[in-house]
């Protein structure tokens, strides 16, 4: 069968009127999947993404199981850690675990730089294969966002009230600016790469900032923020931000040189047009709904829809990611109905 590439989210990211209202899902490769599921259960996540073959086929299954609008990349914000010289494991059921978190100015000097073609040719080369072989649709490529990634980095792992890196910020500021520096260079050196490499839109993952206050984030957080985005202009791909518990900070995001703002569930696309956002969003369906009736589901997505389409360019995506409890029918019922629903 011969297919045509479909650029549709593109237009979408960019701001642009679509015919159909364009999907895709956070977390849309994992759990949720049998067939993931029986992969881990002979590789690790990272024994997976060092194998471009084995990658891009993870990447390319909810594509064709959920018909949606693009695929995104297999891999982790954690992913590019070791590079710098942070020893990251992945944990099942706990997430990402690091043995070595740093404590102290010193520890932040210890980190080193990312050389992407050395560091992760793997990256480089699933991204190569899915979109110059593979996909008839677009490509999202990622990495973590300062704040986020630090995180970890602080706390060692997964985090509830992230103390500890806020009390780093707040108490070593020469260490925390110094952190974010190497942090901020780390994810323009890996993103461009990203993009060089065939990425044809990138979402960058704050997904823990919204634990920092307005002023906090305009201090500690802001500048690293703009730096990044301006930085990553330059490649001409859709910049999307995403965060999650954030919409206090969307007036803040929404003067950041990006394209396209990530929504959770908890500010709804009315309320985020009533504060004067005016770039292109993205989401923003409660995950918890698909484990409930298609009748209620259907009003929320319709609502969701309606609400999107007051402006030029909505994209529809779950307020987080799809968690291992949701049935892959229910994910491609989803995207069927949102695609017809939506017809312009
Ligand atoms: C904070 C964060 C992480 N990783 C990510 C974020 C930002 C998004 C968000 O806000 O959730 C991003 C991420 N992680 C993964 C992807 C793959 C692409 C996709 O979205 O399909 C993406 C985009 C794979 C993964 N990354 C992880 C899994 C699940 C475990 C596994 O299959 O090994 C997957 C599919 C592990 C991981 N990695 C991380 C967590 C919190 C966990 C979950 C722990 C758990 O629930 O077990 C860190």
């Amino acid at each position: 069968m011969m297919t045509i590439f479909n650029d549709t989210i593109l237009k979408a990211f960019r701001g642009e009127e679509t015919d159909y209202t364009p999907v895709w899902y956070m977390r849309q490769a994992g759990r949720s999947q049998k067939e993931y599921r029986e992969l881990k259960k002979k590789y690790s996540l990272f024994e997976i993404t060092h194998q471009p073959e084995l990658c891009a086929y993870v990447t390319r299954l909810p594509v064709e199981m959920y018909d949606v609008d693009a695929a995104i990349l297999y891999k982790d914000i954690m992913s590019p850690l070791p590079a710098i010289g942070v020893d990251v494991d992945i944990k099942s059921g706990i997430g990402p675990v690091i043995d070595n978190p740093i404590t102290s100015l010193k520890d932040v000097m210890k980190l080193g730089t990312i050389d992407p073609v050395s560091d992760v040719p793997y990256v480089l080369d699933t991204i190569s294969l899915l979109t110059k072989e593979q996909l008839q649709v677009p490509l999202i490529g990622f990495s973590g966002a300062p704040f986020t990634l630090a995180s970890y980095m602080i706390e060692g792992g997964p985090s509830k009230n992230y103390h500890k890196t806020k009390a780093f910020m707040y108490s070593e500021p020469k260490a925390w600016f110094a952190l974010m520096d190497k942090l901020a260079e780390m994810t323009i050196t890996y993103v461009k790469a990203q993009v060089e490499a065939g990425a044809q839109a990138i979402q960058i993952f704050d997904s823990w900032v919204g634990a920092l206050n307005v002023t906090d984030y305009r201090t500690y957080i802001k500048p690293i923020m703009e730096r990044i985005f301006r930085s990553l202009r330059e490649n001409n791909v859709p910049l999307i931000l995403f965060g999650v518990g954030a919409s206090h900070l969307i007036k803040e995001w929404n003067d950041l040189p990006v394209d396209v703002i990530g929504l959770d569930w908890r500010l709804s696309i009315k309320e985020a047009r009533a504060l004067d956002v005016t770039k292109a969003l993205q989401g923003n369906l409660d995950p918890a709904f698909l484990l409930s009736d298609w009748e209620i589901v259907e009003e929320k997505v319709k609502q969701i829809i309606d609400e999107g389409k007051q402006h030029p360019s909505h994209i529809f995506n779950l307020g987080h990611g799809v968690t291992p409890e949701i049935n892959p029918e229910r994910l491609k019922q989803l995207t069927t109905f949102i695609h017809e629903y939506s017809k312009r």
